[in-house]
């Protein structure tokens, strides 16, 4: 049978990338995970195993570390950007670029200044524990004209321990679950959003702002709303990042509905209700799983529908 090669792309994946900052005693980290998939020009490695428009994963690697020694790395948005252009505009095979990031946060660790002198210091400023919130992702795509830079995160997870009800939703013969007027509201957010910006002629938004902004609106929209469902919280946190950030035209959500379920205690004659404080079971599995996009008005959906099941 003949056959034809469909899409491809190669690369080196998760590139784990640590590159510190000193500025005088005070250090910074910048903690990446980088995946780099290029495509183009590149049908004679898989048909006849010419690797002459085969630049090497390897040499992709190296990039990934060189970059980061050379130009720094000011945003995970900033260092995929640097990356994907010079893949496509140094390489003639290669059309088009993909950086994926994901970034661990650290925070410095405050330490009490009388036994920072035993280090020989008035303060520590190297020392730093992983950030447990949420993992912060970003993804540029390059075709040598138009880069799209899309922002995210994953596992955000936060809780309404009430201002949240489920009701007047369809019953059938298979219906169990009882209408709740005081429940909790638990998810952990993956999101991805997209930046209008989409190349040089234009100013680059501020990624390290702009990213902090998105996720401050997204918490805020989940504490501020009270919620019938889910799917509502969801469409008003959407709804807040693309109102508050005009850099934003599009932003996906996937968001897990971590069900709580209030105890029958009954068994042992014991009241459980929300009002006066309850006892809840934790089920992990299965869960309900709300994914929707918010768009601001006239704009095209970019954003692939499974992007936030990575
Ligand atoms: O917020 C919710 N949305 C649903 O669609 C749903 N379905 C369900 O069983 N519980 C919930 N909760």
């Amino acid at each position: 049978m003949p056959t034809i090669l469909g899409q491809n792309q190669y690369g080196k994946a998760e590139n784990r990338v640590v590159k510190i900052t000193r500025d005088g005693d005070t250090h910074h980290i910048k903690d990446l995970n980088v995946s780099v998939a290029l495509s183009g020009d590149l049908d004679e490695v898989h048909y006849s195993g010419s690797n002459a428009h085969v630049l090497p994963t390897d040499t992709t690697k190296n990039t990934v570390f060189a970059f980061a020694k050379e130009h720094g790395i000011d945003s995970a948005e900033d260092f995929g950007i640097a990356l994907a252009r010079h893949f496509v505009d140094s390489c003639a095979p290669i059309g088009r670029a993909r950086i994926r990031v994901e970034e661990y946060a650290w925070e410095r660790i405050e330490t009490s200044d009388a036994n920072s002198k035993f280090i020989g210091a008035d303060e520590v400023k190297h020392s730093f524990v992983r950030n447990g919130q949420e993992t912060r992702t970003a993804q540029i795509t390059y075709d040598g004209t138009e880069f799209e830079v899309l922002s995210g995160l994953k596992d955000l997870t936060v809780m309404n321990s009430t201002a949240s009800e489920f009701w007047g939703y369809i019953k059938d013969r298979y219906t169990t679950l009882q209408e709740d007027y005081d429940r909790i509201l638990a998810t952990s957010v993956s999101s991805w959003w997209r930046h209008n910006w989409t190349g040089d002629e234009q100013r680059p938004p501020q990624w390290e702002k702009s990213y902090a902004q998105a996720k401050k609106h997204m918490l805020h929209a989940f504490a501020e709303t009270y919620s019938l469902s889910l799917q509502q919280t969801l469409y008003q946190m959407g709804s807040r990042v693309i109102n508050a950030r005009s850099e934003i035209d599009e932003i996906r959500f996937s968001m897990p509905n971590k069900h709580h379920f209030r105890v029958d205690l009954s068994y042992c004659g014991v009241e459980n209700e929300a009002k006066d404080g309850a006892v809840y079971y934790a089920a992990d599995r299965p869960y309900g799983l709300i994914e929707a996009t918010v768009l601001r008005d006239g704009c095209e959906p970019r954003i692939p529908v499974d992007m936030t099941n990575l």
